[in-house]
């Protein structure tokens, strides 16, 4: 069992049905690996001449179908823009970007932007949730703007999993933060996306709360073979996943499989030191 175990909430029923996406192929110049998303020496320059600041230093990087990735490093290290670079948000400087099969690096915005919609999805730390909305509204929301019918089966078994269903009439004022999130999470899972992001999504929660989000986070890679790659300053969050990367100056310095939190704060601390 992962650390912090499942949600009771979310019960014994294999919502998520393990298998259930088929891992894509993704041709890059010199491999071919079933893969979710993939950087090809990506470079990621913000601002110019004196100005410049090299955010992203020529990364190189698969991440597989169906795994969990966390992204450390000290704060400026470049986390937020591998993310939003592997969602399609900022295009790279120099390098290529592959979402699933298609190759975003070079697509017009309008594309980029149906694309991410209909592939990525997103949980941050604010949740994001629209305040007049209720809380099943806010979940359909996107699929309702891409004129797209949820799929009822799909709703009931995702809310019930995140221990909501009898939530779904209140607004998010009427919820708490670790629900509000929950319900941030059904969003984002609602269009089944080949791609999901977080950034920072337990960082706004106390430790119950976001352990109860990893978990579900954590299902959804194992029963669905949801790809996950999320962004954290916290070792014990981290250690949810199947995969830490590490970031320092831009460029990746360290990766660990199977990390403990005790392992990724010894190399956060060795990070650190070597600034
Ligand atoms: N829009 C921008 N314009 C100019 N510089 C930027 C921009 N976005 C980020 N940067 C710079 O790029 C570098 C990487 O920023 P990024 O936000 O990716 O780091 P981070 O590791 O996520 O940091 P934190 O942990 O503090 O959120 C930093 O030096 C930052 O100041």
């Amino acid at each position: 069992m992962r650390p912090g175990g499942f949600h009771p909430a979310f019960g014994r029923e294999p919502l998520l049905r393990r298998g259930a996406r088929a891992a894509w192929t993704v041709p890059m110049s010199t491999v071919t690996c079933a893969c979710a998303a993939a950087l090809s020496n990506v470079t990621v320059i913000f601002g110019r001449n004196e100005a410049a600041v090299v955010a992203l230093d020529g990364i190189s990087r698969e991440f597989r179908a169906g795994s969990f990735t966390a992204i450390m490093g000290p704060s400026g290290s470049g986390k937020t823009t591998l993310l939003q670079t592997i969602a399609g948000l900022i295009s790279p400087t120099r390098g290529q970007v592959h979402l699933g099969e298609r190759r975003i690096d070079d697509l017009p915005e309008r594309e980029l932007a149906v694309l991410r919609r209909d592939q990525v999805g997103f949980v941050f730390q604010d949740f994001n949730l629209l305040p007049p909305l209720t809380a099943a509204e806010n979940i359909t929301l996107p699929l309702r703007l891409a004129r797209r019918a949820p799929e009822q089966e799909w709703f009931a078994q995702l809310t019930r999993r995140a221990g909501i269903e009898d939530r779904l009439d209140h607004r998010p004022d009427q919820l708490s933060g670790g629900q509000q999130q929950r319900v941030a999470l059904c969003r984002a899972l609602l269009t089944r996306p080949g791609l999901l992001c977080g950034d920072e999504p337990t960082g706004n929660l106390d430790r119950e709360s976001g352990r109860q989000v990893m978990a579900l986070l954590r299902e959804a890679v194992d029963d669905f073979g949801q790809t996950l790659v999320l962004v954290t300053h916290d070792p014990i969050v981290a250690a949810y996943a199947d995969e830490v990367i590490f970031l320092l100056d831009g460029s990746i310095t360290h990766t660990a499989t199977s990390p403990t939190a005790e392992s990724v704060a010894r190399t956060m601390t060795t990070l650190v030191r070597q600034r």
